[in-house]
């Protein structure tokens, strides 16, 4: 017989939250699945930090519903059992890095030895350093091995590399990907598409407080990608945003650009429809663009007026 599929270690059902006008999240659902590594991407402002704030019990939502393990994250023992690094973090600065490891681990029941945790974190060398005296990028990489020294079943972690050089960067997402395969689930927000594309088995992506698209990397990029079509045309851009092919229209200096999937139709309906086209150019949208566009509320008619300078 089948063994049924286990539930999300995680999730947000309808969820919301309000600061006075600003919805900072409006309606999100989102789950967290075992063994998954889940980048929540999106523009600043779109809610990650108070998404994770939610499902780690530090915010409380005024709408909808929020489970960690099955149970309410507000409450302290089912808390004990997520590690999270928070983007920002106050530590005494006169602690070393090994005697900050070791009080954290001290909290949890059955944590990983000091010296397994500074490894992970790349602080072998740096272990005897007083916190006050690490670089930026230093301290994260504390912040991120107290994260992890509880040996927890899911990690948080907000915006991890942010401020990491390259080859930093680099170690994390080794590291990410070994607790991956310790079966470590693992929820994190970035700004960079590259880090989810590399690390993410699933991509929540959310502006304005809502849900954009979900999906492993491969089904966002699918969904996003287009190309982006310009010429001159005795057209307005209301009739081209008609046709199916067209996903939005805009002016730019006595031209039409098209955003489009299907660029080969779109053009042949084009010519078709104005044989005095001219001065055309087909590009391919950037992946960034393909994620501002899918982060962008859709245009009510297709058509967005507003020339670019
Ligand atoms: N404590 C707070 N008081 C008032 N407004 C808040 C508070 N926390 C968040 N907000 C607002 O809620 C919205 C979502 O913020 P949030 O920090 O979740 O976004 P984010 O996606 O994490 O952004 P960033 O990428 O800039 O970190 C923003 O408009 C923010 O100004």
């Amino acid at each position: 017989m089948n063994e049924p599929a286990p539930g999300p270690l995680a999730a947000l059902r309808g969820a919301g939250k309000r600061y006075g006008a600003v919805h900072a999240l409006d309606g999100v659902d989102l789950e967290v699945r075992p063994g998954e590594v889940l980048a929540v991407l999106g523009p600043n402002g779109a809610g990650k930090s108070t998404a994770l704030g939610l499902l780690t019990g530090r915010v409380g939502a005024d709408a909808g519903r929020v489970s960690l393990f099955g149970g309410d994250p507000r409450q302290p023992e089912i808390r004990r059992h997520i590690g999270v690094m928070l983007q920002e973090a106050r530590l005494p600065d006169a602690l070393r890095v090994h005697e900050h490891v070791a009080l954290h681990s001290s909290y949890y029941g059955a944590p990983r030895p000091v010296a397994e945790s500074l490894e992970l974190a790349g602080l072998t060398a740096l272990a005897r350093r007083p916190y006050g005296a690490l670089s930026g990028g230093e301290q994260r990489r504390v912040q991120f091995a107290l994260a992890l020294c509880g040996r927890p079943a899911l990690m948080f972690v907000d915006e991890p590399t942010t401020g990491l050089d390259v080859e930093a960067r680099r170690n994390f997402w080794q590291v990410i990907r070994r607790l991956r395969d310790e079966g470590v689930a693992i929820v994190l927000t970035t700004h960079y598409l590259e880090e989810a594309d590399a690390l993410a088995d699933r991509i929540v992506l959310l502006a304005g407080g809502r849900v954009r698209a979900e999906g492993s990397p491969e089904q966002l990029k699918r969904q996003a990608a287009g190309s982006c079509v310009t010429a001159r045309s005795h057209l307005s851009p209301e009739v081209i945003a008609a046709w199916p092919e067209a996903a939005a229209v805009q002016r730019m200096e006595g031209r039409l650009q098209v955003r489009t999937a299907q660029p080969e139709q779109l053009l042949r309906r084009w010519l078709a429809a104005d044989p005095s086209l001219a001065g055309l150019q087909v590009q391919a949208l950037s992946l960034e663009d393909a994620f501002l566009d899918l982060t962008r509320a859709p245009a009510a008619a297709g058509v967005r007026q507003e020339a670019i300078a």
